[in-house]
């Protein structure tokens, strides 16, 4: 229960902070993310990429979708549903998004339910703080510890955060689960396991 409320404040923190963060800023978070991102081996080989659409302060990830479809990867993108799991469809370009639950920017093609995560080779994650062992907090709908519980044990899962959002820790609920990576604008890729 205390974890509860320790989360609660570490969200409201990390919100706030962002908050502060001017769009320059958030757009250079996306560029030596997707840097990182590009140029990584597990990338490089992948055909088939899960990644969300950047909202509001959070560290932008058009730029790197957009790449990742041009060089021929098959980019899945959720959709959020009634019960917060996500659903997958896969992305076709700049025109093929519009706004979905809660305004967020979701893909227009056919839903191909939330099973169809398990093809992808890589699982790219939104995140508000990660800790040293792949802990992550999220937006707390539980939507990705549904996602990462679904991806194999050998697939590369990787939350984005900001500099100073890697944190010491974040508390855990049973139901949490862990990423195997995490990428900050300066630190690049950092591998938990
Ligand atoms: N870019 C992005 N896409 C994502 C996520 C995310 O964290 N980032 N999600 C990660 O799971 C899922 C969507 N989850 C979301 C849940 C709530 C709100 C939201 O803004 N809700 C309220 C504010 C808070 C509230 O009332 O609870 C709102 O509409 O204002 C947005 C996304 C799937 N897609
Ligand atoms: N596998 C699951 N099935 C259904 N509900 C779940 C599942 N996992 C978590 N939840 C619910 O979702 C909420 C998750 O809260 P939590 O604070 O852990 O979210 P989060 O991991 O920060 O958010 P998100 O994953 O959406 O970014 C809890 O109320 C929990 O009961």
């Amino acid at each position: 229960m205390q974890d509860i409320g320790f989360k609660q404040k570490l969200r409201t923190r990390v919100i706030r902070d962002r908050a502060g963060l001017h769009e320059k800023d958030r757009a250079s978070a996306g560029r030596a993310i997707r840097e990182t991102l590009l140029t990584l081996p597990e990338l490089e080989m992948a055909s088939s990429i899960a990644a969300y659409v950047s909202i509001d302060t959070e560290p932008d990830t058009r730029a790197l979708i957009f790449g990742l479809w041009k060089r021929g990867a098959y980019v899945l993108l959720p959709r959020l549903l009634p019960d917060n799991d996500l659903d997958w469809a896969t992305y076709e370009g700049p025109d093929s998004l519009a706004p979905g639950r809660h305004g967020l920017p979701e893909p227009t093609s056919p839903g191909r339910g939330p099973g169809a995560v398990k093809a992808a080779d890589v699982v790219i994650v939104p995140a508000l703080a990660i800790d040293r062992t792949g802990m992550r907090l999220g937006r707390g709908g539980g939507s990705y510890d549904r996602v990462l519980d679904r991806v194999g044990p050998g697939i590369l899962t990787v939350g984005l955060v900001y500099d100073g959002e890697l944190v010491e820790e974040v508390p855990a609920e049973p139901h949490d689960r862990r990423v195997r990576a995490a990428i900050t604008p300066s630190e690049g890729l950092i591998r938990f396991d």
